[in-house]
């Protein structure tokens, strides 16, 4: 069925066959698999209550037997006088003379069409035979973007399952269909696009949503088992003693939740499969020192270890950090776009040589010259998902290390399992001993005085703080011109006081680089910035962000912008300067102000705002799906994942022929897979 070609199908010629492809369906199986977006079902009214020139339906008894006048090259027009509500009425079908056998004296009949009040006559588009409320027709609507007129895009759905509806095999196992109550896959399809009533309709969704999701978690889990057990990976082998020392010259101690996932990645590192790992752990819950200790151990088994952070601001912090942290210990290198000429190569044939031992730095890092002596663990932080296309190109450079994604983003489990499904997820679910949770304020523009106030107080305790201005989507020009008026605002109060700096995307890297340079060393008290400082920035000293028009950021976001201050056991503090207008607006910045549980605040910005818009504009690596809805589809979701599991793990996917078609769905996602097209 998946390789039938849509040409196929009785009465699809070449221009139909362009308009079929406009719409995305090239074989049978996309075209059954276009299913209704929506269904128009129309009450049974009474006549009186019928508006001329509008659709409606109407029920009655047929009085006399048809009449068929036939016109033109092969149209007809078939007159059947039915009596509705007292009334005689003409119910016109055109084109279908055949109807005339079926629609004879004293029928009872449902009509649905269009109303001609002055010719008293109905053209009708579906009828049925029998008076029943409920059975009144169920229309599907299409989203055809009216390059196919929806009754010929239904006839057509009608002759391909004329054709090919044996063909729409089974995938499920019986004992599910049973256990569940299942419909048959073709079933399932046909009620789809023909519902014979609502609860029909609801059993046929209830069918394919849990075959897509099954379908999904297959795929998830059997990637996720192909890493483990089916890659050869480079095991790594050191010297545990000398790990454990560096951990013990660390300035603090690891909590539990650090030792756990760092337990969970060195055993990922020295067994024979490449790590596939997620990272996860609330802002500031210090995923960035267990990334160091696992690059550490890498290094300690003679191989090469790269860190690759979403801006050249954050290479550019984790390359200073990192650098202390292993002074005169190993050799760390900063690569980012501007690095360039002579220096670059030098770097590029160190790190060929095998003598840098820890690299950092942006998307650079995997450049088509960037060749490694031994690459044996790249770290990718942020950005969701954005590792998946490195890695295939790390794979086509020939090198297959062992990778680490790191996530500050607290994911709904839902989003999770799917986005993730296919990974083993490590969790820091607890923060530093000593952290107090930030404060949150939520403020209106008015009280702007106070609140510089308030900053220079925590100023003269020799704190920090950053100002953020408005991330305005349409213009990066007036981003700035926020900031820099700001700026100059802040400049006029505060009269030298204090020493301020600005931050934003058009300056200069070495300008960013020496403006984070002075905040973190405290050359400067206040940070007046756009959003770059949004991610991983980390000056522990900083106790107070300041976040203009608040309300025009996700819930995530703010957590994320928070989550700069707080980074030390100083009580710190949020303020949201915002003027929201509807009441979901006001209820985010509520929100804000009661919880720091990122977890939460994720939770709450999936039922606002939907599962596509979660991670925001940038390409999340969500699946899409056709009918299942990760919200509200998500028992059904976990039952998927549940059963994907033990189908995986069972013998019997690969004896028993029940389990053939699943099987064979696999083998295609592995080997799809193997070949890069995933
Ligand atoms: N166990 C610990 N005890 C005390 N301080 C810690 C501990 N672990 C990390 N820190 C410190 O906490 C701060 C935040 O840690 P880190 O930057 O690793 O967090 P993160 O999870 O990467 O944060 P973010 O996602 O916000 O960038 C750093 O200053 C780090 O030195």
């Amino acid at each position: 069925m998946k390789n039938i070609n849509v040409s196929n199908v009785k009465g699809v010629g070449d221009a139909l066959l362009e308009k079929l492809h406009m719409l995305g369906i090239e074989t049978v199986l996309d075209l059954v698999m276009t299913f209704p977006s929506r269904y128009d079902h129309y009450e049974v009214l009474p006549l009186a209550e019928v508006i001329h020139d509008q659709k409606a339906t109407v029920a009655g008894e047929i009085v006399a037997d048809g009449v068929v006048t036939f016109y033109g090259k092969k149209k007809s027009r078939l007159t059947v006088p039915v009596n509705i509500n007292g009334v005689i009425v003409k119910a016109i079908f055109f084109n279908r003379a055949f109807l005339k056998k079926q629609l004879i004296k004293g029928e009872q009949i449902t009509l649905t069409g269009k109303w001609d009040q002055y010719r008293q006559q109905l053209t009708v588009e579906h009828h049925q035979l029998a008076i029943k409320e409920e059975d009144a027709p169920i229309e599907p609507v299409y989203l055809l973007r009216q390059v196919i007129p929806s009754n010929r895009f239904r006839k057509l759905i009608e002759q391909a399952f004329s054709q090919y509806e044996v063909e729409i095999t089974e995938l499920l196992p019986t004992d599910y269909l049973t256990e569940y109550k299942l419909f048959s896959r073709s079933f399932a399809y046909k009620q789809m696009h023909f519902p014979s009533d609502f609860s029909h309709l609801k059993q046929a969704k209830r069918r394919l949503i849990y075959e897509e999701l099954l379908l999904f978690q297959l795929k998830m889990q059997a990637l996720r088992r192909y890493h483990r057990e089916r890659t050869k990976g480079n095991q790594k082998q050191y010297e545990q003693s000398t790990l454990q020392m560096f951990i013990d010259r660390l300035s603090f101690q690891l909590t539990d939740a650090q030792n756990k996932t760092l337990q969970e990645i060195l055993g990922d590192l020295a067994a024979p499969h490449r790590m596939h790992r997620l990272l996860q752990g609330d802002v500031g819950s210090g995923k960035t020192v267990v990334a160091s200790i696992a690059l550490y151990a890498t290094v300690l088994s003679k191989q090469q270890g790269a860190l690759m952070v979403p801006t050249e601001i954050l290479a550019e912090q984790h390359f200073q950090s990192l650098s202390e942290l292993f002074e005169g210990v190993l050799q760390v290198e900063l690569l980012t776009g501007s690095i360039k000429g002579k220096k670059r190569r030098a770097l590029l044939d160190d790190l060929k040589a095998g003598k840098v031992d820890i690299l950092i730095g942006t998307h650079a890092l995997i450049q088509h010259d960037v060749d490694f002596k031994a690459l044996g663990l790249v770290i990718i932080d942020e950005q969701h998902r954005f590792g998946v296309n490195q890695r295939k190109v790390l794979r086509e450079k020939g090198m297959d290390p062992d990778v680490l994604f790191m996530t500050a983003t607290p994911i709904p489990r839902t989003l999770a399992i799917t986005a993730f499904g296919d990974m083993d997820v490590s969790i820091i679910d607890q923060m530093p001993i000593g952290r107090k949770p930030v404060e949150t304020f939520w403020v209106k523009q008015n009280m702007l005085k106070r609140i510089l106030t308030f900053i220079e107080k925590e100023v003269n305790k020799g704190h920090q703080a950053y100002v953020v201005t408005p991330l305005i989507e349409e213009s990066d020009k007036m981003d700035i011109q926020n900031a820099v008026d700001l700026f100059q605002q802040l400049s006029v109060f505060y009269d030298g006081r204090i020493e301020l700096d600005l931050m934003h995307g058009r300056l200069s890297n070495d300008e960013k680089d020496e403006v984070m340079r002075r905040f973190s060393q405290n050359e400067s008290q206040v940070l007046i910035s756009t959003t770059v400082v949004e991610v991983g920035v980390n000056v522990p000293n900083a106790t107070v962000m300041v976040i203009y028009d608040a309300e025009r950021f996700g819930l995530s976001q703010l957590h994320q912008l928070r989550g700069r201050v707080g980074r030390s056991d100083v009580q710190s503090y949020c303020i949201l300067i915002a003027d929201p207008k509807g009441e979901t607006g006001k209820e985010r910045m509520r929100i804000m102000t009661e919880t720091t549980d990122g977890f939460e605040l994720a939770e709450y910005d999936l039922k606002l705002r939907g599962p596509g818009d979660f991670f925001g504009r940038k390409q999340s690596g969500l699946p899409e799906f056709k009918i299942a809805d990760l919200v509200e589809d998500y028992r059904a979701l976990e039952t998927a994942r549940k059963d994907a599991a033990l189908i995986i793990h069972h013998d019997k996917l690969t004896s028993d022929p029940e389990y053939q078609a699943l099987s064979q769905y696999i083998n295609d996602v592995l080997t799809k897979h193997e070949q890069g097209f995933d």
